[in-house]
């Protein structure tokens, strides 16, 4: 049985006095018990506010990037040691937007994950092809390089703790999302790779996210499918209440 997962990818919007004002709203409404895990994901400067005011209730909080090193001359960077110590307990590796702006590979995403295990963190590790990949019927091959390459060299045990989010790059901020028959089959192609990489049982403990212009209204439609447990969410879980519908969404 895996537990959904719900997690809002803040992305570089906020300021401090919103961030911890949408946690306030949003703590004491998340369900209780293990039905679903509610993440929000914020920019590091609100890491260590979000981190005291989520403390004894539901809500997990998650980091978007972070270095694949302890420590060291890196400037602007952030170690997954500091994020562990903040009390941080997700991570976003290798998001498309990463990946198109930053210079982010395969083998940095896979350094990242590495890091992220080692440090107790877990990653959310983001896959998905362009348009252009789409159209050239590349998806399949896109997605299982991506995990393959991105999960090299862990462990069954530690590749049973990724999380995985499938991001058509297409869909993100687009209000376009492919239909929740074809997000499913993309992660049945994600849960087979990782049954090709690991094991059936790795494969059947990983949870797989669907990412790409979720809504409240589109939610439970995604999470109804087999192979889906759950969202990565952007501009939908900005706003407290918006957030709340897609963890109840997440929890039905
Ligand atoms: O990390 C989240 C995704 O990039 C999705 O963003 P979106 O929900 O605004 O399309």
């Amino acid at each position: 049985m895996r537990t959904p997962i719900i997690a809002g990818n803040w992305k570089m919007n906020k300021t401090k006095e919103e961030a911890v004002s949408f946690l306030q709203e949003v703590k004491g409404k998340v369900p209780s018990g293990e039905k679903v895990e509610a993440v929000v994901c914020s920019p590091d400067l609100f890491l260590d506010a979000l981190v005291q005011e989520a403390e004894g209730t539901e809500v997990k909080i998650s980091a978007q990037n972070m270095h694949f090193e302890e420590k060291g001359a890196f400037t602007g960077e952030t170690s997954p040691k500091a994020l562990k110590d903040l009390g941080v307990e997700y991570v976003i590796i290798g998001h498309s937007e990463r990946r198109d702006m930053f210079g982010e590979t395969d083998a940095s995403v896979n350094q990242k994950v590495h890091a992220a295990i080692d440090h107790g963190l877990t990653p959310i590790v983001c896959v998905g092809e362009t348009l252009e990949e789409r159209e050239s019927n590349k998806t399949s091959d896109v997605v299982t390089r991506q995990v393959k390459e991105g999960l090299k060299d862990l462990t069954k045990e530690q590749a049973a703790l990724v999380v995985v989010a499938y991001e058509p790059v297409w869909a993100i901020g687009t209000g376009k999302t492919p239909t929740a028959e074809e997000a499913n089959e993309t992660c049945g192609v994600i849960r087979e790779a990782l049954a090709t990489a690991f094991s059936r049982e790795t494969a059947e403990a990983v949870r797989i996210q669907y990412g790409g212009s979720v809504k409240p209204a589109n939610i439970k439609e995604m999470m109804s499918q087999s192979d889906i447990d759950g969202a990565l969410v952007g501009g939908a879980s900005l706003e407290a209440e918006s957030f709340l519908q897609l963890v109840e969404g997440g929890n039905e």
